[in-house]
């Protein structure tokens, strides 16, 4: 799938983005980006980026870790997802300290060694090159800062992986109907069977120059989180 597909199949789905997502994780994709943010290690103070930030759960997150002393920065190439996620932040008391950025993940157009922490929910598997976005993410963090990359893997487990890919198809893509999103939503599975294995993501972190990087499996092995530290 090409870049503008990408952005196109993001930019229609805005609208009921979150609620799906709710609904068809009960709530708990919540629970995994809050395990994400805490193992990007966002502190009080922090700069922090949050890459491939869609509606803004993340950003949000880290927000709510570096206070208003800190920044954060969500960028997104998607602007229908952005707009959505200035108006979460505005609906904030007091306003968060995000800032919403229209751009490309494969090009950040940030300085090197400039971010205390990242995150990517979600997005590395949607990134239409994966190598070049690890070594955009490596660049652009500070020495010895982390970054937490979240997203869906096809679990090793044959019997979890039969579960996952049954819930996509009864549940998630007929969900997705009710918005005329169907294509949209079935994306997902052929999304999954492209995308590196844990172990092959740390490999793949390794490549783009980090120093280190771990996969955590979590939601039964259906998703994990890559870890990645730049040395
Ligand atoms: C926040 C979640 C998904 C974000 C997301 C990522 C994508 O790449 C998309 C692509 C195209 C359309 C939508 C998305 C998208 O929303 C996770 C929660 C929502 C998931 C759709 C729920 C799916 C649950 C998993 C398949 C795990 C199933 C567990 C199984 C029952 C053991
Ligand atoms: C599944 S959404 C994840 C959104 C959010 N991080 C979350 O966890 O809900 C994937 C997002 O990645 C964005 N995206 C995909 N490729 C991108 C790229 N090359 N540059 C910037 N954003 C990109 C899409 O526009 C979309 O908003």
């Amino acid at each position: 799938m090409t870049a503008d597909r990408v952005r196109t199949l993001f930019n229609r789905i805005a609208p009921v983005y979150d609620q799906l997502n709710t609904s068809l994780s009960l709530g708990q994709h919540r629970v995994w980006k809050q395990m994400a943010v805490k193992w990007s290690g966002a502190a009080t103070g922090d700069h922090c980026l949050d890459v491939c930030c869609g509606s803004g759960d993340l950003a949000l997150l880290l927000a709510d870790c570096v206070g208003l002393q800190g920044h954060v920065i969500g960028i997104d190439f998607a602007a229908a997802q952005l707009a959505i996620a200035q108006q979460r932040a505005q609906a904030r008391y007091p306003q968060p300290s995000i800032t919403w950025q229209e751009g490309d993940a494969l090009a950040l157009p940030f300085p090197a060694n400039h971010f205390d922490a990242a995150t990517m929910g979600y997005g590395l598997r949607n990134v239409t090159d994966i190598p070049r976005s690890l070594r955009e993410l490596q660049r652009v963090l500070k020495p010895g800062a982390k970054a937490a990359i979240l997203d869906f893997h096809r679990p090793s487990n044959a019997m979890i992986r039969t579960l996952q890919q049954w819930y996509l198809e009864a549940i998630v893509v007929p969900a997705a109907q009710q918005f005329d999103l169907t294509d949209e939503y079935a994306y997902i599975a052929p999304s999954l069977d492209r995308f590196p294995t844990g172990s092959e993501q740390v490999m793949l972190a390794r490549q783009a120059g980090f120093a280190a990087a771990t996969h955590y499996p979590i939601a039964g092995g259906t998703m994990g989180v890559l870890v990645v530290m730049k040395g």
